[in-house]
């Protein structure tokens, strides 16, 4: 189908937990015998109206609390991928936060081999290749974040990169230089949310004290020129989710979102979806809506997608990166 949702796309930003749509929670709060405070699927959606990023994240940590067991990981993950394959999406380097569920008594090993379950098929059953990123929570300390980094010990073979996500405004980067600094020395890479709330010091400090490749979201770096400059020069992807900054009114309207003077500034944008059950989409959705409401051309969505897979972490397979490459050249929009 020729469609910018069916466009060959990599996903770099989205939280598996943000990925729970209301049918399954409530299937796994019955299945787990967990109270959740909305009566039903209907009731839920209607709390979808978020203020800022706090009361989404508070929502976020409360119904994650259904998932308990691989199974439930696994469905998950299995859920997410048949949807983001429905929507062009051929490769997901997928955020998890196992702190959220280890605090409920959810082991580290649960959470990353029930992940594994759905993510070690994924290309057989949804033509999708994967990755993991541990993301910090970066409300809580940097001792819970070293242990927690202890706790992933086991299973780096399959976790590529470590996040840093949650609450931004009042725990700036800085915050977690020795568990980046450990992290990287355990070979992860390494990316980090910034800018998405906080300021552009943020951002520059992510680069700076954390050394991140990536930096997810980084919308508020446009407010600063010298930054930039700095990310055009070293040519650092942003993970983007437009409708993320609409829901969380980090932009007033997706017509107002700066993707397109991003783009026409050079800086590597790429667009994602976050938290597409609560944000209202998935990565092909987000690709629609901003071509509609922001007048995007063939080329520039061939760019946002050429960038996706160039900043992926494909680097122990660039034959995979070339073919997805050649895809996105070969798409047809007509
Ligand atoms: N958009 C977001 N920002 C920060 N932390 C998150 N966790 C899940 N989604 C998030
Ligand atoms: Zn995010």
């Amino acid at each position: 189908m020729s469609h910018p949702t069916h466009l060959p796309k990599a996903e770099l930003h989205l939280h598996i937990e943000g990925t729970l749509e209301p049918e399954l929670a409530f299937a796994l709060a019955s299945r787990n015998a967990v109270v959740l405070t909305h009566a039903d699927t209907e009731a839920l959606r209607k709390a979808y109206l978020f203020a800022d990023l706090q009361s989404f994240l508070d929502l976020y940590y409360e119904l994650m609390s259904v998932l308990r067991t691989e199974e439930d990981f696994e469905e998950l993950a299995d859920a997410y991928l048949a949807r983001a394959a429905a929507q062009g999406v051929r490769h997901a380097e997928i955020f998890f936060d196992p702190q959220a569920h280890m605090v409920r008594g959810v082991s580290m090993e649960t959470i990353v081999m029930g992940l594994s379950r759905a993510l070690d098929r994924s290309e057989a059953r949804h033509g999708v290749s994967t990755r993991l990123i541990m993301s910090f929570l970066r409300d809580l300390s940097a001792e819970s974040a070293m242990e927690t980094l202890e706790a992933a010990k086991p299973y780096l073979d399959r976790i590529v990169a470590v996040g840093l996500d949650s609450a931004e405004v009042g725990n700036p980067p800085e915050k977690f230089r020795e568990v980046y600094e450990s992290a990287a020395a355990l070979g992860l890479r390494l990316v980090a949310h910034a800018g998405e709330e906080g300021p552009p010091e943020y951002v520059w400090n992510a680069l700076d004290v954390l050394r991140v490749e990536r930096v997810d979201h980084g919308l508020r770096a446009f407010e600063d020129p010298k930054l930039v400059e700095r990310l055009v020069r070293d040519r650092i992807p942003l993970t983007l989710c437009p409708l993320s900054n609409v829901r969380l009114r980090t932009v007033d309207t997706l017509e107002r979102h700066p993707l397109r003077e991003m783009l026409a500034a050079g800086l590597m944008c790429t667009v994602n979806s976050d938290d597409p059950s609560y944000f209202g989409g998935y990565a092909g959705d987000n690709f629609h809506a901003v071509q509609g409401a922001l007048d995007l051309g063939h080329e520039e969505l061939r760019e946002l997608a050429r960038n996706s897979f160039e900043a992926a972490f494909l680097d122990d397979d660039e034959e995979r990166r070339a073919r997805y490459l050649a895809e996105v050249e070969a798409y047809s929009f007509d």
